[in-house]
Order: structure tokens, then sequence, then C-alpha cells
């Protein structure tokens, strides 16, 4: 249902040592349809304030998801829901394909444990005993991912081909494909999720993650995206918030770009 509230934030705030704060008394409810542009400064705090928001980083504060505290899912569970997506995947060890068999994996075990695995993946290499029913369900895991990768020019060959050896750009692709084939997210926090793609690529990719919103077809409702471009911003933002030492302040595009 477009509007209705899903991740509230009350007086967060984040520091880079004691007595050094990056940012201080955050107030915030993303909605079911906001696309938010997130813009600041460098070092103000803006991949900070996502990884807050997926509980990947400490913070003060009160953050709650549909009314409930991330721990009150599981941790992994709630980062499947509101999900990050890193700026550089290609620090992940072995394959793209790898890495969505982990996730396969997880959600054999556990129907919603499966993103988790985006930041558990090289801890849990070895455990790399595969049970039947994961295996079986590689491949229907994979389709989705690989669909939405062809559809921004990424061969399906590229999947397994290590993250190191993939451009900035196809590795930036391939994440993002991960992050919404795999369907699990209700918000996507995205980290300058465009930065290596030329216009045109960059241009498609905008279109299927507003589309994706738009409709509500999936489960995908909402969108926290970081962006040093203001022509972007102007194109994808629903509303803009600018991060400063102070807090979040939140403008039309004019004041805030
Ligand atoms: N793990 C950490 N330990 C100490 N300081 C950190 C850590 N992570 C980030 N910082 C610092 O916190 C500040 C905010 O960093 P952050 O990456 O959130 O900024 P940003 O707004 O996303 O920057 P950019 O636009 O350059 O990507 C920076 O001064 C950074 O050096």
């Amino acid at each position: 249902m477009s509007g209705e509230p899903l991740i509230k934030l009350k007086n967060v705030g984040c520091s880079k040592a004691p007595g050094q704060p990056i940012f201080s008394n955050v107030s915030l409810t993303v909605n079911a349809g906001d696309v938010i542009v997130l813009q600041g400064k460098s070092g103000s705090g803006k991949t900070t304030l996502l990884k807050c928001f997926a509980h990947l980083n400490l913070y003060e504060g009160e953050i709650m998801y549909r009314g409930k505290t991330p721990q009150s899912y599981g941790i992994p569970n709630f980062r499947t829901r509101v999900l990050y997506v890193p700026q550089r995947p290609s620090l992940l060890p072995g394959t793209p394909r790898d890495f969505l068999n982990t996730i396969n994996k997880f959600n054999s075990r556990n129907p919603n444990g499966g993103m988790s695995g985006w930041f558990t993946f090289g801890q849990n290499k070895q455990n790399d005993d595969r049970d039947r029913s994961a295996e079986a369900n590689e491949s229907d895991a994979a389709h989705a991912p690989i669909k939405v990768g062809k559809s921004w020019g990424i061969a399906e060959e590229l999947w397994d081909r290590s993250w190191g050896n993939l451009s900035g750009g196809e590795s930036q692709r391939i994440a993002l494909a991960a992050a919404v084939g795999l369907g699990n997210a209700e918000v996507l926090l995205l980290d300058e999720p465009t930065s290596a793609l030329d216009a045109s690529t960059s241009e498609s990719v905008e279109n299927y993650l507003l589309d994706e919103v738009r409709e509500g077809k999936g489960k995908l409702k909402a969108l926290i995206w970081i962006t040093h471009s203001e022509e972007q911003g102007r194109r994808v933002g629903t509303r803009f918030l600018r991060i400063t030492a102070g807090g979040l302040s939140e403008g039309d595009e004019q004041a805030c770009v």
C-alpha cells in the first residue's frame, strides 16, 4: 500500500569513536512508494547512515521496521528485507554465482535468511557441504537475478567469473541484479548504485528500479538512494534529504541538491 510507514528512525546518531560523532538526531519515516535521494558532502555520513538502517553499524537512538525492532525479526532476516547494496561488491570472494548459491543454501535452511549471505558469505565458505535440496534449487535461485542482469547487458557467463575480475560497472550491475532478482527486499539501500555505469546503462537501471517500486508487483516498496549526481537525483527522487553533522534536513530538490 503506497504511503504506509515502513521504517522509522528516532534520534539516531553514529560516531567514529567515543566523542567523535559523524551525525546525530536523525529522525525520519520511510514510507512505501518513497524514493529518497540522500545527499551530502563527501564524508558527511551517507554510507554510515545506510549501514545504520540495515543494522550494519552501531548507532544510538531507535530504528523500527513495521513497528518492531530489527532484533525482533532476527537480524539476518531483517537484513534481507532492509537490504544494503554496497558500492564496491568486487571485494566479495568467489564468483557471483557462488554468491547466489550460498544465499540459496541459507534460504533452504531458513526461508527468511537469504541475503544476510551478502555479509556472511566469506565467513561461511568453509561450511561448503552442499545439501541436495539446495543444489536442486540453485538454478531456480539464479534464474531471476540472471534475467535482470541480462536486461542490463550482463551476459550469463559473467556470473561465473570471480568478482575481482569483473569491471566496476559489471560487478555493480550484478550486485544490484542479485538484490532485485532474489526478491526478498522491501527497502533497498543503494550506495551510489550507478557510479560506475555509462549514462544509458544507468538509465535502464534507474527505470527498472523505479518501475519495481511504482508498479508494486513484487515486494520492493521503497528505495534510499545515495547519489552525487544532481541530474540523477532529480530523475529518481520523490523525497530529498541532506545529511550534515547536525542531522538530516528534508527539502524540495532545489534546496537539497
Ligand atoms: N569504520 C569506521 N571507523 C572510523 N571512521 C569511519 C568508519 N567508517 C566511516 N568513517 C568515517 O565516518 C565519516 C563518514 O563516512 P561515510 O563513508 O559514511 O561518508 P559518505 O558521506 O558516504 O562519504 P562519500 O560521499 O565520500 O562516500 C568519514 O569521516 C569516515 O572517514
